[in-house]
């Protein structure tokens, strides 16, 4: 049995947090809010999250993040790429008090605003590395939706550290539940965070009313951009032909269980980014992530079309059909 501090209790993190305590693991989800960690302890629910799901009655919540870790082998932190750097400082404080080391992983699928940074990186920053021994990332194709409901799911672990990864893959692993091994950190991280821009493209081609020879083109040509961005980070192209890569591109890009696809949808129909903001309650990673990657377009000498007229619809007000029209109408070229 393996001792699991999960940090973040939005949907992600109690979906995974409830699947090792469903495996008998001793997992201990810590959410910031005392009164969601009340309901998590006495309800055996997060209705917030994971509408009407039951959760363990062996998962245990808490808003103390060092009773979270105390003992913990492993600590998995799950929040959105906005509150890395400040969950990732208060782990740290943490670890740094008790003299405890763990095997540090994450779920989260952005880059950081400003720096580009990827999520490891940013952990990186602000734990210090003699409170850890192995950094890893949980990627691939996985809905918390389908993950509670016990539907059948496989996904990966990239990081460098076997060992690392291979503790969390026993902690996860079950009938339903198949985690991958792969050493590929940074392609992991980059196939995550990078398909959710494309996801969200792929949900305005159905608001638009576009049917699955569109959503085809666009997932396949926005795993091209997806390869392109990561081989230039420094990934492994091979990746992206993974769970980490495809198989997440096309969970995301064709699942009305995403939230990117479906903010997609809703803008394609027409709604403001606020109103879908809004009306979702949950991260829309791509949001932030399709500026980051804009941004990066150039220092990495790419030439990145969907992402770019996906970047003007969401930030520069260009309708989509007039994105559509500009990608659809583009010199013809070879296949690359
Ligand atoms: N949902 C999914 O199916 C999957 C999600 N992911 C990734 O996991 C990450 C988390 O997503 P998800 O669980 O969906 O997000 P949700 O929006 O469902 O939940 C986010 C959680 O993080 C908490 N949170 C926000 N800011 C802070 C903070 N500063 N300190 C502590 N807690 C904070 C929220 O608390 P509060 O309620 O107070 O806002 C909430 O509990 C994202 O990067 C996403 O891309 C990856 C795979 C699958
Ligand atoms: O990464 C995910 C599924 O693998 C979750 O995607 P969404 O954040 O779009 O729901």
């Amino acid at each position: 049995m393996t001792k699991v501090a999960v940090l973040g209790a939005g949907s992600w993190g109690t979906a995974l947090a409830n699947t090792m305590a469903k495996n008998g693991n001793q997992v201990v989800l810590w959410s910031h809010k005392e009164v969601q960690a009340a309901e998590i302890n006495d309800k055996h629910s997060n209705e917030k999250y994971l509408p009407k799901a039951k959760l363990e009655a062996n998962l245990q919540a808490t808003a103390d993040m060092a009773f979270a870790l105390d003992g913990a082998d492993i600590a998995l932190v799950v929040v959105p790429t906005k509150a890395i750097r400040e969950v990732g400082g208060q782990l740290a404080d943490c670890l740094k008090a008790s003299g405890q080391k763990v095997i540090l992983a994450h779920a989260t699928k952005g880059l950081e605003q400003g720096t580009h940074m990827r999520i490891s990186q940013m952990l990186e920053e602000v734990v210090p590395a003699e409170c850890y021994s192995g950094l890893a990332v949980i990627s691939g194709p996985s809905h918390a939706e389908d993950v509670i409901k016990s539907d059948l799911t496989a996904i990966s672990i990239g990081s460098t550290d076997v060992k690392a990864a291979q503790a969390l893959q026993e902690a996860l692993a079950n009938e339903s539940f198949r985690p991958y091994t792969n050493s590929d950190l940074v392609g992991s991280e980059l196939g995550g965070a990078l398909k959710n821009i494309i996801a969200i493209g792929s949900g305005m081609l159905i608001g638009k009313g576009y049917g699955a020879n569109a959503q085809a083109a666009l997932l396949t040509r926005g795993l091209v951009e997806i390869r392109q961005v990561g081989k230039a980070l420094g990934a492994n192209a091979e990746t992206f032909l993974g769970l980490a890569g495809i198989g997440d591109l096309i969970v995301t890009g064709m699942s009305p269980n995403s939230r990117n696809y479906r903010a997609g949808r809703s803008l394609g129909q027409g709604k403001a980014l606020s109103q879908v903001e809004e009306e979702m309650g949950m991260v829309i990673e791509g949001v932030n992530t399709v500026k980051a990657v804009y941004d990066l377009q150039s220092s990495l000498k790419l030439d990145l079309p969907i992402t770019s007229a996906l970047y003007r619809v969401i930030y520069e007000e260009e309708s989509i059909d007039s994105a559509i029209k500009d990608l659809m109408t583009r010199p013809l070229k070879a296949e690359d």
